[in-house]
């Protein structure tokens, strides 16, 4: 209790000196106007019923001044050009009425009435809600509360409404039969911090559609498909093998390796190029970007009570994660920039940033602000997460022996040992297709995907969800479901096989989300992992240093779920 209560004071008194701070900021740039107490403004010195004080407002501050209002920015606009300059030309800006109490009061949709119709969920501390109750980087906290309030409940999260939703139904239900209004995505700070509210996973509404339809339709177009991705892992293999041969036989941290060979599959999209793994520069980018994966979270508290930036010192570590993801953002504008030097819209784009260049003398959706932070999230998204998920696999093929043996026969039976296997033998292979869906299923590497934000109220359940509530699609709750996978904790490949040794035709474990916003990359990842699993299982043995003391199966929840690092032995096969 004494927790809570320092907890609160601390948070009071922060929000008193943020809301001082906010009002500061706000007074030097908003046009000038009477000054006013802490908190309620102006209101106790004028009276705002008669007209003739916007007059004599308007006579000693000229047109457009500023009335500091509680917590509400008001601009009072006068005289015709003022008036067409703010509600005409900026018409776009200006049109949407505010949310003021009297007006959500006799509306409809009067909060009290909502707020009685969320989900049910624990109670909270005023403030600061369910924050001190729970450990939300533990996925075991979302499960015990699924137990007990059901497959969608609301968290009391600092001022905001959120709902996580759970199991595979509801998780449907939410995201794709309602895919229109939970398709947005919060303005959470974090990701404000880092990325601009820019890029594909940070946008929403129609720049988010045009950016995700341009991403979806290039991709398409400049032909990554299966052939260009078996040609991109075949060139990049041989450079991954080269490496593993100075280790036989020694213990060592595939991570690394593992980060730098996915990610040339996405510099060669993006870049058009490979970089070498000795590159300084290149294992910077990548040493920068794993730290942002690993430290950042999407439900951590800073996302929720934003003020706490201004305790001293980097407590929430956001300083740290804006210079390793600004290394990255700075690396990107160097590539842009030197491709700029080659560019000619005539010719062919020889790769993703060509394609860019070509594309932003058509549309003003595709601003220097975009196109820094989407490259920067392509590189980011396409390779951490599917590295990661290539480190779970390794992992899991050490402590399961007999699965990596019976992955690697398949494999000899298939390709013979004489060539690397293609994304064609995937319909010979079911058991390493199933491999891989088990890595995806298990390693869960985005356990709560990433956070939604309803764009309008819609019913579920029975349940009112209002405007701007948070979602949380808590993906591991299908993965790990036991009546979807019996057994939900075991490693178990042979799952998706029928009697007959086919795969049984239900291998979707849901890893890359669903609905509209589901992820673009799902399918190079997966022919990625197919690739890089089968050549390396085809080519070498993997086994634990130490089979006595064998490395952890636990996680380090960041904005992934990555393995805890672990070293592994490589040998080669007869
Ligand atoms: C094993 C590998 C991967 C996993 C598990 C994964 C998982 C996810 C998940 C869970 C989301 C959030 C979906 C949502 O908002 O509900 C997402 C979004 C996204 N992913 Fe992936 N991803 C992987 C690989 C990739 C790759 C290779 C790329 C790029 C080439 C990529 C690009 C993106 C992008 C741009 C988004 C944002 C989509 C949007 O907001 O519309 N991902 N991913």
């Amino acid at each position: 209790m004494t927790d809570y209560l320092t907890w609160a004071i601390l948070v009071i008194t922060l929000l008193v000196f943020f809301i001082y701070f906010l009002e500061r900021r706000r007074l030097q740039k908003l046009p000038p106007g009477p000054l006013g107490l802490p908190i309620l403004g102006v209101l106790p010195r004028f009276d705002f019923r008669d007209i003739e004080t916007y007059r004599r407002l308007r006579r000693q501050y000229g047109d457009i001044y500023s009335l500091n209002l509680g917590l509400q920015k008001v601009v009072v606009v006068c005289g015709y050009e003022m008036l067409r300059e703010v509600f005409v030309v900026n018409g776009d800006a200006t049109s949407d009425r505010p949310q003021n109490y009297l007006m959500k009061e006799l509306s409809e949709n009067a909060e009290r009435r909502r707020l009685q119709k969320l989900p049910p969920g624990p109670l909270g501390l005023p403030i600061l809600g369910v924050l001190p109750r729970f450990d939300f980087r533990d996925i075991e906290t979302y499960r015990r509360l699924r137990r007990q309030y059901g497959d969608i409940y609301s968290l009391n999260l600092g001022l905001q409404k959120v709902v996580v939703v759970c199991g595979y139904e509801m998780l449907r239900e939410v995201f794709v039969v309602n895919g229109d209004a939970t398709s947005d995505r919060p303005q959470n700070y974090l990701m404000k911090e880092l990325s601009e509210n820019a890029g594909v996973v940070a946008t929403s509404g129609p720049v988010w559609r045009e950016l995700r339809n341009f991403c979806l339709r290039t991709l398409r177009d400049l032909g990554y498909n299966k052939r260009f991705i078996d040609k991109c892992v075949q060139e990049e293999i041989p450079y991954v093998f080269d490496e593993i041969e100075h280790c036989i036989g020694q213990p060592f941290d595939i991570k690394p390796l593992i980060q730098m060979s996915i990610s040339n599959i996405v510099c060669s999209i993006v870049y058009g190029k490979r970089y070498d793994y000795q590159d300084p520069e290149f294992r910077k980018l990548i040493a920068n970007m794993s730290t942002v994966f690993e430290k950042g979270s999407s439900t951590g508290a800073i996302n929720f009570f934003p003020f706490l930036r201004f305790l001293p010192g980097d407590l929430f570590g956001v300083k740290k994660l804006k210079e390793c993801y600004q290394v990255e953002v700075e690396f990107n504008k160097q590539r842009i920039k030197d491709h700029k030097t080659f560019f000619n819209p005539r010719d062919p784009p020889r790769d993703y940033i060509d394609s860019i260049l070509f594309a932003q003398t058509k549309t003003e959706i595709l601003n220097k602000t975009q196109v820094y932070h989407h490259i920067s999230e392509m590189f980011a998204a396409g390779t951490d997460t599917t590295a990661t998920a290539l480190r779970w696999a390794l992992l899991y093929l050490i402590h399961y022996p007999e699965v990596q043996d019976k992955m690697a026969s398949e494999i000899m039976q298939v390709t013979d040992g004489a060539r690397l296997p293609v994304i064609a033998d995937k319909v010979n292979m079911p058991y390493s297709t199933a491999v891989v869906t088990e890595v995806l299923r298990m390693g869960n590497v985005a356990p709560l995907s990433l956070p939604h934000v309803t764009s309008q109220d819609f019913t579920v359940a029975g349940y009112l969800i209002p405007k701007d509530t948070t979602l949380i699609p808590c993906l591991s709750s299908f993965t790990h479901d036991a009546d979807m996978f019996p057994n939900p904790h075991k490693f178990d490949p042979g799952r998706y096989i029928n009697s007959e040794g086919f795969l049984r035709g239900r291998e979707k474990v849901l890893a890359f989300s669903l609905g509209k916003r589901s992820c673009l990359g799902e399918s190079l990842a997966i022919m990625e992992l197919f690739l890089f699993l089968t050549s390396l299982v085809q080519r070498y043995k993997f086994s634990m240093k130490d089979s006595s003391n064998p490395p952890s199966l636990k996680e380090i929840f960041g904005l992934t779920y990555s393995p805890i690092p672990y070293q592994l032995v490589a040998s080669k096969r007869d």
